[in-house]
């Protein structure tokens, strides 16, 4: 079995020509101005029409106002749009109406009470992402490199395809897809070498390690 992968947070050409060479599946830009990933719009019009053939551009977007919405979506030849915030479901069914683009739906998990809210983001997004909660106090709601409690979404299903994020590295990715059964993940810190800094060979090792637990995974044929 193919695990998609998406490296989220690239800044620079050379970050997507890694990620492309690689094997991932979906680039991420941040378009949140206090991450030290975020680019602006021109700087992820480029680095977006620097991307190959089958590499996925997603924009990440936290309660996006329309204005900027209607920017980035005018200029960067985009695939997805991910959305990070506090989005209401029929807010997410608003932005998929407006911009006709795929949207991901990003929903925290620390507990089983997070659990509700990705049948109800199911319902009306595209994909979903199932990612470590962010904690109260931090300035991003995404992108802390922490993992949740990975059994509490093992071997869950929902309606429309998922990827499992937070805290994934290439040591953990294997037991991550194995305990929940993702067969797309999404990672950020775990591929950096300092905050915003994208390292090619941790990019590198972490595709290794997802393309080799989706083979561990696929069930042998006699
Ligand atoms: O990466 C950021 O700076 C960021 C800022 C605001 C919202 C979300 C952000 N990142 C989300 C991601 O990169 C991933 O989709 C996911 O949260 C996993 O991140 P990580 O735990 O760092 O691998």
């Amino acid at each position: 079995m193919e695990i998609h992968v998406k490296i989220c947070g690239l800044r620079t050409p050379e970050d997507v020509a890694v990620v492309a060479e690689a094997g991932a599946r979906y680039a991420g830009f941040v378009f949140f101005p206090k991450s030290p990933r975020a680019v602006t719009v021109a700087q992820a019009r480029s680095l977006a029409l620097a991307a190959p053939v089958g590499l996925a551009k997603v924009a990440l977007v936290v309660d996006a106002e329309e204005a900027l919405l209607d920017e980035i979506c005018a200029t960067v030849p985009l695939d997805m749009l991910q959305l990070h915030g506090r989005e209401t479901p029929a807010r997410v069914a608003q932005i998929r109406a407006r911009y006709g683009l795929p949207v991901m739906k990003a929903v925290g998990v620390a507990s089983a009470a997070d659990l509700p809210a990705l049948e109800a983001y199911g319902a009306v997004c595209d994909q979903l992402l199932v990612d470590a909660k962010a904690p109260k106090d931090s300035v991003l709601p995404g992108g802390n490199g922490l993992a949740f409690d990975w059994r509490l979404v093992a071997g869950r299903r929902w309606p429309v395809p998922w990827m499992l994020a937070g805290g994934l590295t290439p040591q953990n990715v294997a037991e991550a897809v194995r305990l929940t059964g993702a067969r797309q993940v999404d990672v950020s810190s775990g591929v950096e070498s300092a905050p915003g800094e994208k390292s090619p060979e941790l990019i590198r090792a972490f595709l290794r390690a997802a393309q080799a637990a989706g083979k561990a995974s696929e069930v042998p044929r006699f």
